[in-house]
């Protein structure tokens, strides 16, 4: 596979397209944009590279109204969890599109370990016990709860961003992955960068068929292929994970509706996977009533699904809030649309923020509760979705 083309900080761009300062569109302040490529997606169906910034924006809504308008070619980046916050989001120069997905297991990373855990296992518990009052309360209206936790990792030299997506993208059997600049979200993000290989497809559009593929409902892969199958076969099969997955897929159809036609969405779920894990997963596709709606206004309307926040969402949100604070560009979106309103957004799991400094990186996983979740169970799931980020950083557990 190709090695991805994307400059490391403080480092020319792989290629230099235009040299005046990028336009500031919004009312933020203009901000620092650094000279490392703002966005790459690697995905198995082919890379989409974005060369230099033209314009930033305040706003996803100034972002995806620009698109529309036609003043801006094409939008990139990332939307954190919280639709309210920042989002990072850019106008490149250009958008390439190469056949391939990028990645490079052979790449060297600098050793890297855990530093801290975000919270302690033991208040990670205490969170999904105190989720699990709330779900089991019939007077509660609460169905389901996305809890995340997080590790910080320090390495000893910096991580370059490009070689990180490199061996992310190499391991992922898919050859998923992505980098983006979270420079344009600016104040603490300017000079940090997102790094992801996530399996989750929130939204795609080309011409007007929509396409999404949410996970929900999880078990670990095992060495052993029979060992293996037999989980796979178990997963499908719990009544905890259908419920689960249920949520999400309700969630998706009552979004969509709205803008698609032809909505077609199988009644149960069917096996995915990564390396570290299985997942459920419902292929959903759809026709756009409105071709004027494009792939990134079609993001903000799926987002927060209950994949990564919880059904009903507001409440799901606020309990989020409360027992986490802020997750920042964890459980956001990233991608790209174009003028002619096609591109891609994933779901940000499996993925860390990498330090404007490239030493210390923050990597979050998380699981979604219901009612008949098992505390230990959650606890062990997030553990095994580390993996995805760990075994491409070399971290030893
Ligand atoms: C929230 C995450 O995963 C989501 C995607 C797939 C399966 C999930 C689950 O089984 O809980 C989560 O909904 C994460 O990886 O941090």
């Amino acid at each position: 596979m190709q090695a991805p083309a994307v400059a490391a900080p403080g480092t020319a761009a792989p290629r230099q397209i235009g040299t005046a300062a990028p336009r500031q569109i919004g009312t933020a302040a203009p901000r620092q944009i650094g000279s490392a490529a703002p966005f790459v997606l690697s995905r198995p169906h082919g890379t989409v590279v974005a060369e230099g910034v033209d314009a930033r924006f305040a706003s996803a809504g100034e972002a995806a109204a620009a698109l529309r308008a036609g003043s801006v070619a094409a939008v990139v980046g990332a939307l954190p969890f919280a639709p309210d916050h920042h989002a990072a989001l850019t106008a490149p120069v250009a958008l390439r599109h190469q056949p391939d997905p990028v990645g490079d297991v052979t790449v060297a990373l600098p050793p890297v370990r855990i530093a801290a855990t975000l919270p302690t296992e033991d208040e990670h518990l205490d969170r999904v016990a105190t989720a699990l009052r709330q779900l089991r309360d019939p007077a509660d209206d609460l169905a389901k709860v996305v809890l995340a936790r997080a590790l910080l990792l320090r390495a000893d030299a910096p991580v370059d961003p490009a070689s990180l997506l490199a061996r992310l993208a190499g391991n992922d059997p898919s050859g998923n992955g992505f980098v983006v600049d979270l420079t344009a979200a600016g104040g603490p993000w300017t000079g940090r960068h997102l790094v992801g290989a996530s399996p989750e497809v929130l939204v795609r559009r080309r011409g007007d068929l929509v396409t999404c593929h949410p996970l929900a409902g999880s078990a670990p892969r095992h060495p052993d292929p029979e060992v293996d199958r037999r989980t796979g076969r178990r997963l499908v099969a719990s009544e905890k994970n259908l419920a689960e997955h249920a949520h999400v897929v309700d969630a998706l159809r009552a979004s969509l509706e709205p803008l698609c036609t032809d909505l077609d969405i199988p009644g149960s779920p069917t096996l995915t996977s990564t390396r570290q894990l299985w997942h459920l997963g419902t292929p959903i596709s759809g026709r756009l009533r409105d071709r004027s709606v494009t792939a990134l206004d079609l993001a903000l309307a799926v987002h927060p699904t209950p994949a990564i926040c919880g059904t009903p969402t507001a409440p799901a949100r606020a309990l989020i809030q409360e027992l986490e604070g802020d997750r920042g560009f964890y459980a956001g979106a990233v991608g790209w649309a174009d003028r002619d309103g096609d591109g891609e957004w994933m779901v940000t799991i499996r993925c860390a923020v990498l330090d404007a400094d490239g030493t210390t990186l923050t990597t979050h996983a998380g699981g979604g509760i219901v009612a008949g979740s098992d505390p230990l169970d959650e606890l062990a799931e997030t553990t095994t979705k580390f993996g995805t980020v760990l075994e491409a950083l070399g971290v030893r557990r």
